[in-house]
């Protein structure tokens, strides 16, 4: 039986329900696969993390990390409950303009942010401008004085801890692509140049250690680090940061064996490490604003399939196949990551098997989950895969030439597409024949 699943989650039919909407029905009703998220789950979630703040009268920020799960949809939900966002390339930004996203309230982060980003960035009013590097504190430079502008900055830097996650998903190691070094004098240097420019306005300092990360310790580590940094900075330059940034990356329980904080008790942490570092220095309290893009989109995401073929070989653990796989989410096959899935008509049935919950790519390493405790199961069977909405969708491609799945928001049990599922038509819409 499957802990994740609460009794209210499931209804008189027996079946699995997703913002109040029988899991079943949005299969037979939108196709599979199909990514569904409960709403008010994610809403619930960014009231947490501002009730934190608010309960500690600390001035803040919660900017959701929408490269988790980017679409029109969300960038409402987020503005309806008072959240910022930050954007990491044109596209996320064209999608936050479109969905009406407060321009006031996006920063724009990235390593490499092309002139053409930035302009757009400019012309549209962005917030902040996460600055990354040097050759971006030029670009940027030249993008204001050719647009006769002004705007908000804050320097990214590496605090040069390893936090205790996959290698992968590690930010904020010295040997990191992202920010400014510190012990180098680079974090110094671009703070002068930065300072120097009437353009930019120098709001603050950011750094972000990773994501999926459980330990307390890497985040109260960042949050010190950042205020020893400002109070370097005040001493050495005469400068205040407005705004500390300790970023995201606060893990979630994927399957049994996870167990992290909450995600709020990481960001209540952090909140007293700063407040506590702050009475060391002269500073003056400043806002503290969080990054999280998992912990708002991923406990609330559902990916559904439809089981198709299956495989048994004595001996070995059975293949039971479904109609997705790696083009919707790579995370099993990039990371080894591991999810929980269960039968979407019957959760509570009991278990008879483990298998290997397999997709439909041609790949020997599209195995969604290696070793699934799973009811009796047929074709036709609806499975739903649990706390897929970060990184999921928003990682989603064509291989195989298979079209995206739609995804649905569900709430309050009525079920809407914001995300519409491709066509093949879709897929060849941008191919050219070949004048050969
Ligand atoms: C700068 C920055 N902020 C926030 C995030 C969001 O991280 P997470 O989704 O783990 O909360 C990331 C991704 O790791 C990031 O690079
Ligand atoms: N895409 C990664 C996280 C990277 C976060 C972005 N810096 C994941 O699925 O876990």
């Amino acid at each position: 039986m499957n802990e994740q699943i609460s009794d209210q989650q499931i209804n008189a039919a027996g079946h699995l329900t997703i913002g109040g909407c029988d899991a079943v029905d949005l299969a037979h009703r939108f196709g599979t696969p199909l990514v569904v998220y409960d709403v008010q789950q994610i809403r619930n979630q960014i009231r947490a993390f501002k009730q934190v703040f608010e309960e500690n009268s600390v001035d803040y920020a919660v900017s959701y990390a929408s490269k988790a799960f980017s679409a029109i949809a969300m960038y409402q939900v987020v503005a309806a409950e008072g959240a910022h966002v930050d954007v990491v390339s044109g596209g996320e930004l064209y999608t936050a303009i479109k969905a009406g996203f407060p321009m006031a309230n996006v920063s724009f982060h990235g390593n490499n942010k092309s002139r053409e980003e930035l302009e757009m960035a400019i012309d549209h009013h962005v917030g902040t401008i996460m600055i990354d590097n040097f050759h971006e504190i030029e670009l940027l430079a030249d993008v204001l004085e050719e647009h006769d502008a002004h705007v908000d900055v804050m320097l990214r830097i590496t605090p040069g801890i390893s936090a205790h996650t996959n290698k992968y998903i590690q930010t904020g190691q010295v040997d990191s692509k992202f920010g400014f070094d510190l012990q180098s004098g680079q974090a110094d240097e671009a703070l002068t140049k930065v300072l120097e420019n009437p353009r930019m306005q120098m709001k603050g300092l950011h750094a972000h250690i990773g994501s999926q990360i459980f330990e307390l310790a890497g985040f109260e580590g960042v949050a010190k680090k950042l205020v020893e940094v400002a109070a370097h900075w005040q001493e050495k330059f005469n400068y205040q940061a407005a705004v500390i940034n300790v970023g995201g990356g606060f893990g979630i329980r994927y399957v049994k064996d996870d167990t992290p904080l909450a995600p709020e008790e990481f960001v209540a942490a952090i909140i007293k490490a700063i407040k506590t570092e702050i009475k060391e220095t002269n500073l003056a309290m400043p806002a503290i604003w969080i990054e999280p893009g998992r912990s708002i989109a991923g406990p609330a995401g559902y990916n559904l399939y439809t089981v198709g073929s299956r495989k048994d070989v004595p001996g070995l653990k059975p293949y039971v196949t479904v109609d997705g796989g790696m083009g919707d989410n790579i995370r099993p096959a990039l990371y080894e990551a591991q999810y929980e899935t269960v039968l979407a008509n019957n959760p509570r049935a009991e278990l008879v098997e483990h298998v290997r919950v397999a997709g439909k790519y041609c790949e020997s390493g599209d195995i969604l989950s290696q070793n699934q405790a799973l009811p009796a199961t047929k074709p036709g069977d609806v499975l739903a895969m649990l706390d897929t909405g970060a990184y999921g969708y928003s990682m989603a491609s064509n291989y195989n030439r298979n079209p995206r799945p739609a995804v649905v928001f569900a709430e309050k049990g009525t079920a809407q597409v914001v995300i519409k599922r491709e066509t093949y038509d879709d897929l060849i819409h941008l191919d050219e024949p070949y004048q050969q």
